[in-house]
């Protein structure tokens, strides 16, 4: 038996057209994201792939991706969970700065280390800074020192891992189709984990916005079909292409 696994990046964001790194800053979609949404659930429809639950971070831009997403599909009725161990990298002090400055300030290498690199978190943020979520009611829960204030990938697939076991992978056994509707890079951590794909690879992976990408899990939680499926593949290359370019003026 396999189950249905959907993984959907976020449509465009506010601060994504914008260029600028965004992290924990809780950026809405603008009209391009969320007519990506919004097609990401008509290729669902279509496709007859109909999730039974869905689990999102706790940002807007992906819980309006998932909102948009489902209604597009009739689907709008499943349960939601939300945690913050699907929300977006933490950006630490870059958080609010535009890529192609940073890019120019600190040159190509530095820029990609930042940006892409498996353990190499930016500088921290500070906890005052008007970029920073410390203070956010919605991690008040949160201990202090799991309150991140900078993130590498490898911290990412950390948090990110003991959500996918004790939430999304019962769901998936249990036989339900599952939507994820999370962001780039805690995207990026998952497939990483599913693909098996090494430190040095993930270097090159970008998830496009708004395109689902769908793996069959087998009963050991493996798909079976590494890599998954593109729903709208063309789409895909384009938004991966788009997402490797950004800070390149
Ligand atoms: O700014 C961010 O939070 C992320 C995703 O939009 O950007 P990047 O692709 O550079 O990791």
């Amino acid at each position: 038996m396999t189950s249905k696994l959907i993984l959907l990046r976020h449509g465009e964001s506010e601060w994504n057209a914008k260029n600028l790194f965004t992290g924990w800053v809780d950026v809405d979609l603008n009209d391009k994201g969320r007519a990506e949404a919004q097609h990401g659930g008509e290729l669902l429809a279509s496709e007859q792939l109909l999730p039974d639950v869905v689990h999102t971070s706790v940002l807007r831009r992906a819980i309006h991706t998932a909102e948009l997403a489902l209604n597009a599909a009739d689907r709008h009725w499943i349960p939601v969970k939300r945690h913050w161990r699907l929300n977006e990298r933490h950006y630490g002090a870059l958080q609010g700065k535009d890529k192609a400055a940073i890019r120019e300030e600190y040159g190509e290498d530095q820029f990609m280390t930042w940006r892409r690199s498996y353990d190499t978190p930016p500088p921290e943020q500070d906890i005052d800074n008007e970029f920073s979520q410390y203070h956010d009611p919605r991690y008040a829960d949160l201990p202090s020192e799991v309150r991140p204030r900078t993130e590498c990938l490898k911290d990412v697939v950390a948090r990110m891992l003991p959500y996918w076991y004790d939430q999304i992978l019962p769901d998936l056994l249990a036989g339900r189709t599952v939507l994820v509707a999370a962001h780039g890079n805690s995207l990026r951590a998952l497939v990483k984990h599913l693909d098996g794909i090494s430190d040095e690879e993930i270097a090159g992976l970008n998830i496009p916005t708004g395109v689902p990408l769908v793996y069959e899990i087998d009963a050991d939680g493996k798909p079976e079909n590494p890599g998954g499926r593109y729903l709208d593949p063309e789409a895909a290359a384009a938004s991966i292409e788009a997402v490797k370019n950004q800070g390149k003026k």
